[in-house]
């Protein structure tokens, strides 16, 4: 009944890209156009498109041959939120909420239910936009992995294969010139990236934001192997980590973006840290966007894939103002309400995970 009701719907991809975004984009055209019969409009560059009208059909010819490419058909934005956007009046810029420009525009184009994709700032304007009539459909994305409702989003396998990939490359020029390696990832607040790539890479030690660390303590790990005949360390850093008592490291403020703070820096300030108290050479490597760019892996396809159906499902039996999530290996859904009420999903520093790495050895500086 509720199907019959739905014509056309709309899709908008928002904040840092990611892989898996346009298997999310194409997993959602195709379902609706195969299995429902609407119409699917695209909306350029994230709520800023919203805004501005910017839309384009999307049919199962546009979007043929998406399936391995990186980025979104849409484009992006991490700015441009619209209940706090900026505008010109009388010669001056303003903050003004205009949300309800992009709610006008999107009924004139005829869209029916809005299909959003993105992390916690995008969704929090999703909710917003439900709390207002719009009939919404939220899908997770990022690389972080740090979205408390659901278990794993798309990205995250990818930027975990970069950066392990970064890591065995960084090992034989670590063993060649007996040097430590130190390598920065992404993840903001969130050490998953770090934790899993560190793992799966085989560093000596890993760092992440929820454990802060004390440097000789990381010494002490790279002595001790090289008490063992191990004349050269890797070590994995999270953007987001920090010493015992001190403070993340910021990398810049962007001032025009809800969530201005860039992290970057850490990996920097270990390396010399490091040379200073274990003699090797040292060098670091921020690894960067390069986690984020790309052809997904065959899971995150996958991922992308059953999130994109099970939003159009979720839209076709009339559950709007949810997010689609992943439970253990079952596609769920949860109200937009609880996903931007809870804390972001952090490493737990006692989780089997951490314990699994101690238990091989590997350093977290705490200890
Ligand atoms: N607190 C917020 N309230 C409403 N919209 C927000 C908020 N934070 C971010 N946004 C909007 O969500 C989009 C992406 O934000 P960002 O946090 O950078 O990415 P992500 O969705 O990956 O978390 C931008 O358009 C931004 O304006
Ligand atoms: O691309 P930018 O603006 O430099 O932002 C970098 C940040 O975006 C991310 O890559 C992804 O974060 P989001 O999923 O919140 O967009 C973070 O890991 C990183 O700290
Ligand atoms: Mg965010």
């Amino acid at each position: 009944m509720v199907v019959n009701k739905i014509k056309r719907i709309g899709i908008l991809t928002g904040g840092g890209d990611c892989p898996g975004l346009n298997p999310v984009i194409r997993a959602v055209t195709r379902t609706a156009i195969l299995e429902y019969g609407w119409e699917v409009v695209g909306i350029r560059n994230g709520y800023k498109g919203m805004y501005n009208g910017d839309f384009v059909e999307l049919t199962l010819d546009s979007i043929s041959g998406i399936l391995h490419e990186g980025g979104t058909i849409l484009y992006s934005s991490n700015k441009d939120n619209l209940f706090d956007y900026q505008v010109e009046e009388d010669g001056k810029l303003v903050n003004k909420d205009v949300s309800d420009v992009g709610v006008e525009n999107i009924r004139k184009m005829g869209i029916d239910v809005m299909f959003i994709v993105g992390g916690d700032g995008t969704l929090t304007s999703a909710r917003d936009f439900a709390r207002k009539g719009v009939k919404v459909v939220a899908i997770p994305k990022t690389i972080d992995n740090d979205l408390a409702s659901t278990d794993t989003t798309f990205g995250f396998s990818t930027a975990v294969d970069v950066a392990t990939e970064a890591l065995d490359r960084l090992h034989t020029t670590a063993s060649s010139h007996h040097r430590i390696m130190v390598l920065e990832v992404m993840g903001r607040y969130a050490g998953w990236i770090a934790l899993h790539s560190g793992i799966a890479g085989g560093a000596d030690v890993i760092l992440l934001p929820e454990i802060p660390y004390d440097i000789r303590n990381v010494a002490r790990t790279i002595e001790e192997r090289k008490a063992r005949g191990k004349n050269f360390s890797i070590v994995v850093v999270g953007e987001g980590a920090k010493e015992i008592g001190g403070d993340i490291t910021v990398r810049e403020i962007i001032k025009d973006s809800p969530d201005p703070i860039r992290l970057g820096g850490i990996g920097i300030k270990v390396a010399s840290q490091l040379e200073k108290l274990c003699g090797n050479e040292t060098r670091a490597t921020i690894l960067g966007h390069l986690q984020r760019g790309g052809s997904p892996s065959s899971s995150d396809r996958i991922l992308s894939t059953r999130y994109g159906v099970e939003a159009v499902k979720l839209a076709a039996s009339g559950k709007f103002g949810n997010m689609v999530t992943l439970k253990g290996d079952h596609m769920s859904y949860d109200s937009l309400e609880n996903v931007i009420g809870r804390k972001s999903k952090l490493v737990n520093p006692n989780g089997e995970l951490v314990e699994a790495a101690k238990s091989m050895g590997i350093g977290f500086g705490d200890e």
